[in-house]
């Protein structure tokens, strides 16, 4: 092959509701196939974090948008090596504390914030090493990666999607966990819809499926549409 020839890469959009599986799913998914892995809300998370941390009032739009100036973000989409930096410093778990989680709808419903992310994300997408890439979010199959080779809306009933969120936190009770995933889903569905499957797009429901016969099915969706 010519040096510097374009290959184009597959991109796997994958959407859903908080706790369905789509950061697992997605990395474990990648892995088998050899592709790079994309989580996008570990951005908004990242940005939350950061503007926490510079003390921004998160209910003040035009500080949010100040924040963005010295937002520094890096991401791994090596799925054996994930990492979330800003500014250099590992923010990997501290994105997952409930304080984070609770503050970022406060910068997902900006759609300045929106725009500029996408940006970052197709930046992502189109730099990964890999020969394809799972990217995963809200609205990767609607607005970041609408013409992606395959688009999937992965979900699992609220009651099953709690369960299984509940089990990986230990600093809150089942019921808090709970309640703060409908809250955010429920703060989320205002500014994207990611509940209904958009045209063209294949809905995988992991309530009565374990996690291996979960990623096996976005194997085999990834598999069809590329053979
Ligand atoms: N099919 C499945 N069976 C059992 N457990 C699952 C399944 N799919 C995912 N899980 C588990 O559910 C939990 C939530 O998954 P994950 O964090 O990937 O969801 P998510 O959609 O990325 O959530 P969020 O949007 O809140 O970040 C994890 O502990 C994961 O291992
Ligand atoms: N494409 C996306 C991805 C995420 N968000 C927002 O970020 C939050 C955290 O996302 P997780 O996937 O890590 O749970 C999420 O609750 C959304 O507010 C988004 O808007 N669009």
């Amino acid at each position: 092959m010519p040096q510097g020839a374009f290959v184009a890469k597959t991109v796997i959009a994958v959407d859903g509701p908080a706790g369905s599986g789509k950061s697992s799913v997605s990395r474990a998914a990648a892995r088998v196939l050899g592709f790079g892995y994309q989580d996008t809300g570990a951005a908004y998370r990242a940005l939350a974090w950061h503007a926490l941390q510079q003390g921004v009032d998160l209910d003040d739009p035009a500080a949010v948008l100040a924040s963005w100036d010295t937002f520094d973000y890096a991401i791994g989409t090596d799925p054996d090596d994930y990492f979330v930096r800003v500014g250099g410093t590992d923010v990997t778990d501290a994105i997952r504390t409930p304080d984070v989680t609770a503050a970022v709808a406060h910068i997902a419903k900006l759609p300045e914030v929106r725009e500029r992310l996408v940006q970052l994300f197709r930046r992502v997408m189109r730099k990964a090493d890999a020969r394809g890439i799972i990217t995963e979010g809200r609205d990767i199959t609607t607005v970041v990666a609408p013409d992606a080779e395959v688009r999937i809306l992965l979900t699992a009933d609220e009651s099953v999607r709690m369960a299984r969120r509940s089990a990986e936190v230990t600093t809150q009770s089942a019921a808090e966990t709970s309640a703060a995933l409908a809250r955010r889903d429920a703060a989320d569905a205002k500014v994207v819809d990611f509940m209904n499957a958009a045209d063209g797009v294949t809905t995988l429901d992991s309530t009565d499926l374990d996690f291996d016969q979960t990623v096996q099915a976005v194997v085999d969706l990834a598999r069809a549409a590329t053979h």
